[in-house]
């Protein structure tokens, strides 16, 4: 948790702009009861489809600036953990109310209930405080006035028979992993021994790990930077340093000169990969926000081509490089439609770091598993296949493809190399990491802590998952 508001409610109205269906309400800012509130019409934003960072954003769009500070990484934090906890709370929530409550009220539950389940040190709030502060963010707001009762109850029972309830919840697979069900036979059908350790893997939030940009320090260097300023990192990676304590990008040192960019290890292999040279052209199909394109710049002198078909995404890549002072030909354009955007000139290196089910990067976007659906994965195997096959003709003989997608999924990893190899026969596979399955340092309690499957970065490992595969042209 990055700060704890005060346990204080209020009976001034929060001055923020509210969704408009629901009534003002009168709380402090300040307050967990504030907090409890807003993580509830994200979670509630989050069910009718949206995704939790716009849901959050939405949330402080037109609030002034002094009430989204003080709120907003508290409500961040409670939704966050919301989400990864969601199976569970609405378990509980359905033993102990037989009929459904309005949405508002079962989201506040849903909150509450997520920051119940640790005890202890492991947990944010005092328990009490969370069934005080969530009585007053449903009696916060009028039309909702009346369950206040049962909130309380229901909380408050929670409480009392706690150890029973959380034992009977590991009965229910949804409610003990918290994914939806499809997800779990999958990843059960994928990785039949590891599928404890991945699902846990990615119900840890993960960890602040940072680029250092080889043009402005080295790791050693950048390591004894930080240690000169007791900032304690570890080295988990050729240019990848984990902090101990993950804080805002302004208070990185360096980040805003370019000295160092955040990115997770398991991306970080891509640039490498590529294994560009001074003076190549390379394509990166599937560029925003450019982490990857960064990196390229950084390795060595290269002309690289940053393609994106979303025209808001692709301002991103630009405001990286411009942290990083590196340049790209930023185009946008459909992958998958060369004509529109290729002008003729075979490419040495194509990143296709393809649109995928994201689900190998769960533990920082919590929100994904329940977003999508089981018919999203042939949609994106579909998509993924397009994409590559417009994108070899490009490829010069002697040039190489890398295929990423940040997927544990064999349908859009391993399956999906495989019917790209047969597909061309002038396609030769090189050596890649294949699937890297996520991989949490901290697993929580409960969870299965057995040997992985697929690979893993090394004695350090603490990556999200994704999966990599190289074709030379012959
Ligand atoms: C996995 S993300 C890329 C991440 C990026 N390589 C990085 O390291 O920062 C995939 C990107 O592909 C874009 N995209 C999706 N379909 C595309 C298409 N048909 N052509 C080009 N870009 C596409 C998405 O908007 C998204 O920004």
């Amino acid at each position: 948790m990055t700060r704890k508001p005060s346990q204080r409610s209020s009976s001034q109205p929060a001055p923020r702009e509210r969704e408009s269906r629901l009534s003002a309400l009168h709380l402090a800012p300040d307050s967990l009861g504030f907090a409890l509130d807003s993580a509830a019409q994200a979670i509630g934003a989050v069910r009718a489809g949206s995704a939790l960072p716009a849901a959050v954003q939405g949330l402080f769009a037109f609030g002034k600036d002094s009430d989204a500070a003080i709120a907003r990484g508290a409500v961040q934090d409670i939704a966050y953990t919301t989400m990864r906890r969601l199976g569970s709370a609405d378990w509980l929530i359905a033993q102990r109310l037989h009929k459904e409550p309005p949405p508002h009220v079962a989201n506040v539950l849903a909150c509450a209930f997520a920051l119940l389940i640790d005890e202890g040190d492991a947990a944010a709030y005092a328990p009490f405080t969370v069934v005080d502060q969530a009585v007053n963010a449903i009696g916060g707001r009028r039309e909702f006035a009346f369950a206040k009762g049962l909130v309380n109850a229901v909380l408050r029972g929670f409480l009392r028979e706690r150890a029973a309830l959380l034992d009977a919840l590991q009965a229910d697979e949804v409610a003990r992993w918290n994914y939806p069900s499809w997800w779990l036979d999958a990843v059960r059908r994928a990785w039949p021994d590891a599928w404890q350790d991945v699902l846990a893997a990615g119900n840890v939030q993960g960890p602040l790990t940072l680029r250092v940009n080889p043009r402005h320090s080295t790791v050693d260097a950048y390591l004894q930077m930080l240690s000169e300023q007791g900032i304690a990192a570890t080295h988990v990676g050729a240019y990848a340093v984990r902090l101990a304590v993950p804080t805002s990008v302004e208070r990185i040192p360096g980040f805003t000169d370019g000295v160092v960019s955040v990115q997770d290890a398991g991306a970080q292999l891509a640039a490498p990969l590529l294994d560009a040279r001074d003076g190549m052209r390379i394509l990166d199909a599937c560029a925003a926000p450019g982490g990857k394109t960064g990196h390229l710049l950084e390795l060595a002198d290269v002309e690289v081509v940053a393609l994106e078909s979303d025209a808001s995404r692709a301002r991103r890549i630009g405001e990286n490089l411009q942290r990083l002072q590196l340049e790209a030909e930023i185009r946008i354009g459909d992958a998958g439609d060369p004509t529109a955007w290729h002008d003729g000139k075979p490419y040495d290196r194509i990143l296709a770091d393809v649109p995928c089910s994201a689900s190998g990067i769960v533990r920082r976007h919590p929100d994904i598993r329940w977003l999508r659906r089981a018919s999203d994965i042939p949609a994106l195997v579909a998509e993924q296949r397009r994409i590559l096959q417009a994108l070899w003709p490009l490829l010069k003989t002697g040039g190489e493809l890398l295929y990423v997608t940040c997927s544990i999924f064999p349908e859009e990893g391993e399956l999906q190399a495989q019917w790209f190899g047969n597909l061309y026969p002038d396609a030769v596979r090189l050596d890649a990491p294949g699937q890297l399955l996520p991989a949490a340092a901290r697993v929580p309690a409960g969870a299965s802590a057995g040997s992985m499957a697929g690979h893993s970065i090394g004695q350090h490992a603490d990556h999200d998952g994704f999966f990599y595969a190289r074709f030379q042209k012959r």
